[in-house]
């Protein structure tokens, strides 16, 4: 693969980054990325496109199985064979105002982006901490990796971040192991490993999905707080709606490997306009949904059946199997994404019955 940042750098022009507005940091453009075997092709994600802006966050939301971590892995270039990204753009504006198609950039490229300009918080945070070492150590050694400092220099540092998220007595804990640790406390050593470097971009995939939920709306804070002081931009994945009001302005929420309805938070709580996303909502405790104008709680309804398998779907509309509303012409059609209102688009036939 041949390195595309020349050719798009500086921000100097060139077909793809001429479109690119100036506090765009993250545009993803009908991103295809396939697991091609000789048995089958799952298109795990099959057309996304949407723009991440400089200090704000985008949710991505679907069940599991809706593509919303290939999506992540693709814009780290973290694919695990047979997946490859066959078709779209991943542009990123690193801290410098220079673009880059990370759909093409090199590996050696990508491997000087990743923890510098973009870094990423799991679910779990073991997948990222080595618990042979101290948390102070790996803080301090990723930002070796970028810095020319020394090592107490670096260690100092690494105090200061842990700080930074939170940690009670941080300095005493530079020298605990992960696993000395809480689950909550993880988590937070985990973001500051990922802040180190101080990214542009931060993809967080489902960070507090195994978290209480007391602790979960502490890490919601406390990544709020670090987003306004650092302005860097949030690429957040989960499946739980209800914390993408918490967290996000724009939604994206994907099914089967697609879009099929994308809008800012406030509209799509309001007026959901794909079936699939009035399911999601149907089934999300949130208090302001669960009280009816009477009065009486609502019960939680979850969505019948499953999402189809990614190698097998059905013609026409993914989500016509599941949906209520299905008319015949939605099995024959992929609908297109219409927009139903500024900014914000579903891709249903039927979106006026919404
Ligand atoms: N290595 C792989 N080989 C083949 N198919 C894969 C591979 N990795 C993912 N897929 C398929 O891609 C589809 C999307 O998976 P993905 O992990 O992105 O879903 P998700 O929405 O993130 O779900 P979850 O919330 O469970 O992580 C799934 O159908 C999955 O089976």
């Amino acid at each position: 693969m041949t390195a595309a940042a020349g050719g798009l750098g500086g921000g100097g022009g060139g077909g793809a980054t001429a479109g690119l507005a100036p506090d765009v940091v993250l545009s993803v453009r009908d991103l295809r990325t396939h697991f091609v075997s000789r048995r089958q092709t799952a298109r795990s994600v099959d057309g996304v496109t949407f723009d991440l802006k400089r200090g704000e966050t985008v949710a991505v939301v679907g069940e599991s199985g809706s593509g919303k971590s290939v999506t992540s892995l693709s814009i780290m270039r973290l694919l695990a064979d047979p997946g490859r990204i066959v078709a779209g753009e991943i542009l990123h504006r690193d801290r410098k105002g220079v673009v880059r198609d990370l759909a093409r950039a090199s590996a050696r490229e990508m491997r000087g982006l990743r923890g510098t300009e973009i870094a990423m918080i799991f679910q779990e945070p073991m997948t990222s901490l080595n618990p042979l070492f101290t948390v102070g150590d790996q803080i301090a050694e990723m930002i070796l990796l970028h810095e020319r400092i020394d090592r107490r220099a670096a260690l100092e540092r690494a105090g200061d971040m842990l700080e930074l998220v939170e940690i009670p007595a941080a300095r005493r804990r530079l020298h605990d192991y992960p696993h000395h640790m809480s689950g909550g406390m993880r988590q937070r050593v985990m973001i500051a490993l990922a802040l180190a470097n101080t990214p542009s971009l931060l993809i967080a995939d489902e960070p507090t999905t195994a978290l209480d939920v007391t602790i979960q709306a502490q890490i919601l804070d406390l990544l709020r707080r670090l987003q306004r002081e650092m302005g860097m931009s949030i690429l957040f994945i989960t499946h739980n709606l209800g914390v993408v009001a918490e967290i996000a302005r724009e939604v994206v929420v994907m099914y089967a490997g697609r879009v099929v309805e994308q809008a800012p938070v406030r509209d799509l709580f309001a007026r959901p306009r794909h079936p699939y996303t009035e399911g999601l909502l149907a089934c999300t405790p949130n208090a302001s949904r669960d009280i009816g104008a009477d009065g009486a709680r609502r019960p939680l309804l979850p969505i019948p059946g499953s999402v189809p398998p990614i190698t097998a779907l059905p013609p026409g509309c993914t989500y016509a199997p599941r949906c209520a509303y299905a008319a015949p012409a939605c099995t024959s059609t992929v609908p297109p994404l219409f927009t139903v209102a500024p900014a914000h688009l579903s891709r249903c036939l039927r979106t006026e019955l919404l």
